[in-house]
């Protein structure tokens, strides 16, 4: 029995939406409760809908550009999504491919993707009616979270693993308002508490778990399809991303999907989705190269991108098929690699954040390797913005030089 949803309420969309369990196929009014995964066998649930819109469909920009794609017609925006497509020439030209377009999602509202999941995710909690919103975060959700919550007024809580988030995202979050707590613990373990709080009803969790995150973040495939269209004339042979709970990796596979349901693509169009992992947290990678259909919890994790410092990734369940069955791959790159591909992405032009960084790190790793060929249009994600990470960014970056405030002593010591 399809569930579809049929309301009338303001700023919801006509046609029917629901949440369908990824593993039984049971299906569940999309705002009637709170839920996050399946009441009957506890996998992950997505959202679907009754029918799925060509490009045609899309008007306006950012985020709601898609509304026909997305359950609400409009959300709770700062406004968010329109990121820039770079062209990199150098990077192209060293890395060797026929293509290379840098997606810099660090130009959203509060410098990171994650406002796209937001913006759609704080709109669905106000629609279900809940008073406090709740993330764990390695950084990069705390912010966003926090920000969309005061902007809906909403109470907001993240839990943040001590010391181990850079100082822009921990910043952003105390500035608007959360209520920050430091777990001695993981993000993983961050994670856990929080679906503990919000399984006890304490509060709605905003985790890319959430299937609700992830309508908003695949308009970051949608987007990327229209702009490299237009600017190319072709779409990209292949995406390459950083992964951490691997929620873009499932995000952009249910975009491809839907593209392909609706015949907007054709199955040749299909972009080879490739996972980027820190060596120190990799358990997408292991997964990949090992053929399972299951990642193995990493306890131990550790890598100077904070942000993908994720030894469980909760979405693999949505993300390893997403790679398997687009014909991509996943590959893991050392901070060495990562800190490198920083500093190229600035030569550049483009600021980001390490973790961001990684999918550079990948395509060369996997270009040198052979696994990319010369002939490939790229698109590389870039998540976050290089501000996020201030010590990591100086670290990586030259050192100010003092000299006396006098011109003539500056000149000396520029060797004029
Ligand atoms: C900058 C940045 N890149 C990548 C990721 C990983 O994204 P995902 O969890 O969707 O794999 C995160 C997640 O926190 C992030 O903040």
């Amino acid at each position: 029995m399809t569930l579809a949803l049929e309301s009338d309420a303001p700023g919801v969309a006509t046609r029917g939406v629901w949440l369908t369990c990824i593993d039984c196929g049971e299906q569940f009014a999309p705002f009637e409760a709170v839920r996050y995964t399946c009441d009957d066998c506890g996998s992950l649930l997505e959202v679907r809908y009754d029918e799925y819109p060509t490009f045609d469909a899309f008007e306006g920009s950012g985020v709601w550009r898609y509304s026909a794609a997305l359950p609400f017609e409009e959300g709770v925006t700062l406004p968010e999504g329109s990121t820039p497509l770079h062209a990199v020439p150098r990077l192209e030209a060293e890395i060797g491919v026929n293509n290379l377009r840098v997606k810099h999602e660090g130009m959203n509202p509060t410098g990171s993707f994650k406002d796209r999941g937001m913006t759609v995710g704080v709109r669905v909690a106000q629609e279900i009616g809940v008073d406090r919103l709740a993330c764990a975060s390695t950084g990069n959700t705390s912010a966003a979270l926090s920000a969309y919550g005061a902007r809906a007024d909403m109470e907001t809580l993240v839990l943040l693993p001590a010391g181990k988030v850079a100082a822009g995202k921990v910043a952003q979050a105390s500035l608007h308002g959360a209520r920050i707590l430091e777990v001695d613990g993981n993000f993983d373990r961050c994670l856990d508490i929080v679906q503990d709080l919000t399984d006890r009803g304490e509060a709605y969790l905003l985790n890319s778990l959430n299937p609700f995150r992830l309508e908003g973040q695949k308009t970051i495939g949608l987007e990327m399809f229209e702009q490299f269209e237009r600017e190319e004339g072709t779409l990209p042979d292949r995406i390459v991303l950083p992964v951490g709970n691997a929620g873009n990796t499932a995000a952009l596979y249910k975009c491809v999907r839907e593209l392909r349901r609706s015949g907007a693509i054709a199955e040749h169009e299909v972009p080879k989705l490739t996972g980027v992992q820190a060596e120190g947290s990799a358990p997408m990678v292991e997964a990949i190269e090992n053929g399972w259909d299951h990642i193995e919890r990493w306890d131990d994790v550790e890598t100077i991108a904070t942000a993908i410092r994720i030894g469980n990734p909760v979405n693999a369940p949505k993300a390893l098929p997403g790679i398997r069955e687009t014909g991509g791959t996943a590959v893991a790159v050392s901070d060495e690699q990562i800190t490198t591909a920083q500093r190229d992405l600035a030569e550049e032009g483009i600021g980001v954040e390490p973790a961001s960084a990684a999918s550079i790190a990948g395509l060369r790793k996997l270009r040198r390797e052979g696994v990319v060929s010369d002939d490939e249009d790229v698109a590389c994600l870039t998540t976050g913005h290089l501000l996020k990470d201030p010590d990591a960014a100086a670290a990586a970056g030259s050192d100010p030089e003092p000299v006396p405030a006098d011109t003539e002593a500056v000149l000396d010591h520029l060797g004029a």
